[in-house]
């Protein structure tokens, strides 16, 4: 049998990582109906990403596959996320992220029909915006962009890329779908979609009161 391009070990213990943080997202409700996808980085040339179409509340380690950084499946039959190309390209652009995660919160759609038009949540003097790393102070502002969304992953990720070109992100919301957010780890990322998560909820909220 041919040996693998990747290390398998190394594997399992991205799945068994990408399982429990997964379950844990889905115990919340930000994994509606077999909605959001996982990864984490394997290697220079490899990432560990959710089957497509699995249920997220369900996973299992067999529901974790490899794409290279294309997003074309090694090693296997199955059929990665549709929305690979999301995470490849960030694997692909920044050698240090180590985890992207796409969820589906009822706040993270809500938010991004909201400010679609606006093109951007703008966040400004959260003290949770230090959790975002690098961020010493709440005295600072993230626009939070919020791109149309569209089933032509190399349209969506060519403007993603427009955006990484421009300014600092960490995260960026789709129009009527959801979050992406990453980092170097899957703490990282956890902390990035978490914030995100809360301060999108504190803005709905400001602006339900406000009304
Ligand atoms: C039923 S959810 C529609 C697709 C989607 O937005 C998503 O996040 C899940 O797609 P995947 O192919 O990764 O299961
Ligand atoms: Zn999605």
């Amino acid at each position: 049998m041919d040996t693998l391009p990747y290390d398998p070990a190394e594997l399992a213990n991205r799945a068994d990582e990408i399982v429990a943080a997964t379950r844990e997202l889905s115990a919340l409700g930000w994994t509606p109906a077999t909605s959001s996808n996982f990864s984490m980085r394997l290697d220079a040339r490899h990432a560990a990403i959710t089957v497509s179409g699995r249920d997220k509340g369900r996973l299992m380690a067999t529901d974790i596959m490899v794409v290279d950084m294309a997003g074309k499946a090694v090693a296997t039959e199955h059929r990665p996320s549709a929305e690979t190309l999301l995470h490849t390209q960030l694997y692909s652009r920044y050698p240090d992220v180590g985890c992207v995660l796409h969820t589906h919160s009822h706040v993270q759609t809500v938010a991004s029909r909201l400010y679609a038009a606006q093109g951007h949540v703008h966040l400004e003097g959260y003290e949770l915006l230090k959790a975002l790393a690098g961020n010493q102070t709440h005295e600072m502002a993230v626009d939070v962009p919020v791109l149309a969304n569209t089933q032509d992953m190399d349209e969506l990720a060519g403007w993603v890329d427009t955006l990484l070109d421009r300014q600092p992100m960490w995260g960026y919301l789709i129009n009527g779908h959801g979050l992406y957010a990453w980092g170097k780890d899957m703490a990282e990322a956890r902390r990035h979609l978490e914030a995100f998560e809360f301060l999108l909820s504190c803005e709905l909220d400001l602006r339900r009161l406000q009304a």
